[in-house]
């Protein structure tokens, strides 16, 4: 389940499945075929359900040629609708159709507008839709027939089953090429794809299946894939329980520099978020003049500074920042932390510390503005965690949010091999990028989580996490699984949105506890 594969990877596996290994592109079209017929059965009932499979002319088409073969030969009323033009099949194609006409299956074919009208009455008896019209295969926008189709079938509300993708959905982005099919199941081939994740793709799919169609596991490892998602077993896998004999040393000394007076709530969110996923110590520090903090758990050490500057950090504090790095593990800077040219100095002195530093909002903003910061930021021969929103990313790339969107994979994995940092690259589908180029998808979270203070949380989360010796390529994700898990849980029992990201962090334990522990390492403490 964690394995994803891009388009452009699955379809070297396919063909390295076919050519070395000697598993021909047939058997690996009647494995996909069969399984997909397979779990339709189990979802719904054949002989009640009209089934109208709607084929396109690539091998996507061929799948579903199988799968009526086989739905036919277990009773199920089903029907071909060949959207494509029959001389353009794909030889595979050709093949499964003939085979289902031998069967005895029917065939309808529709390559335009006024073809596709003539076969309203089927679309209309039909009520479940297989949709086999693009797989991987999309490279351009569904327009003509394709798209009255597309839109007729989502349209009518019915049951719907996708092969491999929803048609429609770009495999590698998620995006919508013109227009796409919505379904209540998608059954993959071989591996998920990044599309089956990243929003709107996400949301298009439904329940997902993988099948295993074949591809031996010596190709996954000749052909490996730098794309993986989280899942509650990789997650059980890295976080271990604590020795009964650990004390507060072992699980880090965070220093956390943030808020700034308009923003103090920044400081507060991030530092309970660092303590309710288990950070050893923590020490804020904060400018004088944003005292008082209301909510500050009493566990955090308080050490003000910088004098009574309205606007934040002053360059008094600079003096205390070499002192405050005394006997840390971990430095955490930007939520709430202002953008002056003191911050900036602050900065500074964070990057050339010999210890992991998250940055996070402001000391994003503060790399942004200053080019040479970016420039100390990329040499520093310590682990660098950036956790941008997409704003904030357009920033870092100096190029427009929009086209951060057009494929964050791309962006974030970019940014981290340019950069040398670790990239969490926030939103709607969190990804985040090693600086080997390994990306991991975040498969929690929900829109309830647009909200302020979000973000500051998470980067908490992260400190704490790393604090105990996470390595940041598991703890990246890691955080921010856990944190949408927390706002999954509230979404679900709170309602979906109106939760607050305070209310995230104390979600925290829980979450830890029941979805990254495994029942066998449960602390002793806890019988
Ligand atoms: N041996 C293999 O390669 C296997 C492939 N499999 C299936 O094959 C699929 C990939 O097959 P293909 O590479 O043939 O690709 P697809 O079947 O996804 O579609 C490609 C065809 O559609 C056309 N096309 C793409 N975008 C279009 C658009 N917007 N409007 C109109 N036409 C468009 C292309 O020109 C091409 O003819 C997978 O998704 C999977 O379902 C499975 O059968 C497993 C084995
Ligand atoms: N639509 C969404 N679906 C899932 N998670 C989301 C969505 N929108 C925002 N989030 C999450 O909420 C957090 C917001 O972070 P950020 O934008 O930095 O907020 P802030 O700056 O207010 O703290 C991130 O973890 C982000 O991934
Ligand atoms: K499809």
């Amino acid at each position: 389940m964690a394995r994803i594969v891009t388009a452009s990877t699955m379809a070297a596996m396919d063909r390295a499945t076919m050519d070395e290994f000697g598993l021909p592109g047939r058997i690996l079209m009647e494995t996909a075929g069969r399984e997909a017929a397979r779990i339709i059965r189990q979802h719904y009932p054949l002989r009640d359900t009209p089934i109208l499979i709607l084929c396109g002319n690539g091998n996507n088409g061929g799948d579903g040629w199988v799968t009526a073969r086989y739905l036919l030969g277990w009773g199920a009323q089903v029907s071909v609708l060949l959207a494509g033009s029959p001389e353009k099949l794909t030889q595979n194609s050709l093949i499964n159709r003939s085979l289902y006409e031998k069967a005895g299956g029917c065939v309808l074919t529709a390559d335009n507008d006024s073809r596709l009208a003539g076969h309203r009455g089927a679309l209309q008896r039909a009520a479940l839709f297989v949709d086999a019209l693009f797989g991987i295969g999309l490279d351009r926008d569904v327009k003509g027939h394709f798209a009255t189709l597309t839109d007729t079938v989502r349209e009518s509300g019915k049951s719907l089953i996708s092969l491999d993708i929803p048609s429609g959905i770009h495999a590698d982005t998620g995006h919508v090429l013109g227009t796409a099919f919505r379904s209540d199941h998608t059954i993959t081939f071989g591996f998920a794809k990044p599309g089956h994740f990243l929003e709107p793709g996400r949301s298009h799919r439904g329940i997902l299946h993988t099948v295993d169609i074949g591809i031996p596991e010596v190709i996954y490892g000749k052909i490996p894939s730098d794309l993986a998602c989280t899942d509650p077993e990789w997650a059980k896998e890295i976080l271990t329980m604590r020795s009964p004999e650990s004390h507060k040393g072992n699980f880090g000394h965070i220093l956390l520099v943030a808020g700034a007076p308009d923003t103090r709530g920044a400081a507060v969110l991030a530092a309970t978020g660092a303590l309710r996923s288990g950070a050893g110590l923590l020490s804020l520090m904060v400018p004088e003049a944003s005292l008082p903090l209301p909510g500050i758990p009493p566990e955090v050490m308080l050490h003000t500074v910088g004098g009574n500057n309205r606007t934040g950090f002053d360059d008094t504090a600079l003096q205390s920042v070499a002192d405050l790095l005394e006997g840390k593990t971990l430095v955490a800077a930007g939520p709430g932390m202002g953008t002056s040219s003191s911050a900036a100095r602050i900065l500074q002195r964070l990057l050339d510390c010999p210890l992991p530093l998250v940055l996070d909002a402001d000391a994003l903003n503060l790399l942004a503005l200053h080019p040479e910061l970016m420039e100390k930021c990329c040499r520093r021969p310590h682990t660098t965690v950036l956790t941008p929103h997409p704003g904030e990313m357009a920033r870092l790339c100096q190029t427009s949010s929009t086209a951060i969107q057009q494929d964050r994979i791309a962006a974030a994995v970019c940014l981290a091999t340019d950069s040398g940092c670790h990239i969490l690259l926030k939103g709607a589908s969190t990804v985040a990028a090693t600086p080997e180029g390994f990306c991991r998808i975040v498969t929690s979270g929900n829109p309830g989580m647009a909200t302020g203070g979000s973000g500051d949380v998470l980067c908490g989360i992260l400190a704490g996490l790393m604090a105990q010796g996470l390595p940041a390529d598991e703890a990246v994700p890691l955080a921010a699984y856990v944190h949408g898990l927390a706002g999954d849980h509230l979404a679900k029992n709170k309602g979906p949105i109106g939760y607050l990201p305070s209310e995230v962090a104390h979600t925290i334990p829980r979450i830890i506890q029941t979805t990254c522990i495994p029942p066998n390492r449960e602390n002793p403490g806890h019988e």
